[in-house]
């Protein structure tokens, strides 16, 4: 068992270094008490959405700790993210990947080996800690008492039952085997795993029941209202699809107005949205028939654009501001971007006020962590997703094409078995989305944390924020005594009129196959 506080260099006034070195105000719900577990030497796992700020929970600990903390990070960008803005504060911290120089790497090398590094953070590869000589070098941190933590970043990589599922993630099991005497901490994140992943991230890395401290953020956010328009069809013209969507978003605008003042509401910052697509062109048609509302102002994101263009776009629209106002046009009060899942890593606009998926998103992981980009300041948000049964029946059979290949496709049995155990974790996924889309029985906050399993969680006694009533949205809810109050469509419908709409699907020839459901 870890000798708790061992590492600590002083009494920790974790508010003064929040203050101090990270130029924060105040801690956000559970930062606290996940870092004060971190700080006390227990293993933790934390589960927590996207932007809650899981980075400050080993980044702190870092700080105040004697000692290396070592970071696993995935990729190379996001790991960049971290040390640039670790560096503008001013904090020791250092990186080894494909980037470094062989003479980088020696001199960062030669401070962990020092017996008394001056780099508080080492972010490295799940690669790098494969190699024997890297190895090696940790052990010899360890041995001279120097090595405060590992810590690792979207945990969930490490199971073939996860979504980014890498490999050399399987491999980092090694810490806890061989830096022993005491066994070195470790700190687990990720924003969305499953049950079967989290068992198998709390399995694979050895962390110690006795000594581990689990903590977790709601997967269906008490603050954004969640609904499903269910369409007769997608094939052909959209047309009646984009006048849902102005209507819904027109919808918002008068809430808003009602609630301010025509001429208060203008002078508001533009709201900020976000529609996400399958396809690149959607993207751009989407994009330029909103934008044709004088209201909207929306861009398309996709992979197809220069970086530098991706970069201006991203960089726009996560600092709503009030548009400019052009001649006798009134401004625009919406900033939207319609977005394939190119658009994910590094958003860090709070402000999101809806999140809409034009068709069902593929898996139920992307669907919480995108859903939960709306709200992150923790007002009232919105999430939608557009849902018909041609289209989970095209993407079924992709699926099962997919699955077909695969398993005729030659190489190594281990390797084909692994791919399809990732193939199979998809499919399921899939399903989650199936049943979330299709359920007009039950509550969707409910349904999500369900599907997630985060009442497993609870019944393994992980901590949660203290629990916040449901935000009123606009005319969409108001406070009562639903699981949700009244915070999605079936608690603020009811099943009839839910079934209702949900029965527009049937139009055409289709039967429901109720075996999702
Ligand atoms: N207590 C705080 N007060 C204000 N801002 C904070 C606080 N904690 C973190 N942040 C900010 O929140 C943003 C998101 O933090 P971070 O990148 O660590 O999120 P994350 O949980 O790792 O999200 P992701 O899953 O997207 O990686 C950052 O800009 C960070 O500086």
């Amino acid at each position: 068992m870890a000798d708790k506080g061992s590492f600590t260099r002083r009494r920790p006034d974790l508010e003064f270094y929040l203050h101090r070195v990270f130029r924060k105000k105040s801690f956000r719900p559970l930062q606290r008490e996940v870092i004060k577990a971190v700080v006390e030497g227990h293993d933790v796992f934390l589960q927590a959405s996207t932007s809650f700020g899981k980075s400050l929970c080993f980044q702190l600990p870092a700080v105040i700790s004697n000692g290396l903390t070592v970071v696993i990070c995935p990729l190379l960008a996001l790991m960049m993210d971290q040390v640039n803005a670790l560096q503008n504060i001013g904090v020791e911290v250092s990186t080894i990947n494909s980037n470094t120089t062989i003479a980088e790497r020696r001199v960062i090398l030669d401070d962990m080996r020092s017996g008394h590094p001056r780099t508080r953070l080492l972010y490295v590869t799940p690669e790098l800690c494969q190699t024997d000589s890297f190895r090696r070098n940790l052990q010899l941190v360890h041995r001279q008492g120097q090595l405060a933590r590992v810590a690792i970043d979207e945990a969930h990589c490490m199971s073939e039952w996860g979504h980014d599922f890498r490999p050399a993630y399987q491999e980092l099991g090694w810490f806890k085997k061989s830096l022993v005497n005491p066994p070195v901490p470790i700190t687990a994140l990720t924003a969305t795993a499953t049950p079967r992943v989290r068992t198998d991230i709390i399995n694979m890395l050895g962390l110690e029941p006795t000594n581990l401290k689990l903590f977790n953020t709601p997967s269906a956010r008490p603050n954004i209202h969640y609904e499903v328009r269910y369409l007769e069809n997608y094939e052909g013209d959209e047309s009646a699809q984009v006048d849902n969507l102005l209507a819904y978003i027109r919808a918002i605008k008068k809430r808003r107005e009602a609630r301010l003042g025509v001429e208060e509401a203008a002078r508001q910052p533009q709201m900020s949205g976000i529609v996400y697509v399958g396809l690149r062109t959607v993207s751009e048609q989407l994009a330029y028939r909103l934008s044709q509302d004088k209201s909207i102002s929306a861009v398309a994101y996709h992979a197809g654009l220069a970086p530098q263009d991706r970069t201006r776009i991203q960089a726009l629209w996560t600092e709503p501001k009030q548009a400019p106002k052009i001649g006798d046009k009134p401004r625009p009060m919406f900033s939207i971007i319609v977005a394939t899942n190119a658009f994910g890593m590094g958003i860090d606009n709070p402000h999101v006020r809806f999140v809409v998926h034009w068709t069902p998103p593929r898996s139920f992981e992307g669907f919480v962590q995108e859903s939960g980009r709306a709200g992150r300041d923790g007002r009232a948000a919105a999430s939608l997703v557009y849902y018909n049964l041609n289209e989970r029946d095209r993407i079924i059979d992709r699926m099962n094409r997919d699955t077909e290949n695969m398993r005729n496709r030659g190489g190594p049995k281990d390797v084909i078995a692994s791919l399809m155990k990732n193939q199979e974790a998809r499919m399921d996924s899939f399903k989650k989305v199936v049943r979330y889309c299709e359920s007009v029985t039950r509550c969707r906050h409910d349904l999500i944390k369900d599907l997630f399993g985060d009442f497993e969680l609870e019944e393994m006694g992980s901590q949660q924020p203290p629990s916040s009533q449901a935000v009123r949205m606009d005319g969409l809810g108001v406070p009562g005594s639903t699981p949700c109050n009244y915070a999605c469509d079936f608690c603020k419908e009811g099943r009839v009129s839910l079934g209702k709409r949900k029965r527009t699907m049937y139009a055409s020839d289709y039967m429901i196959d109720e075996g999702y459901v």
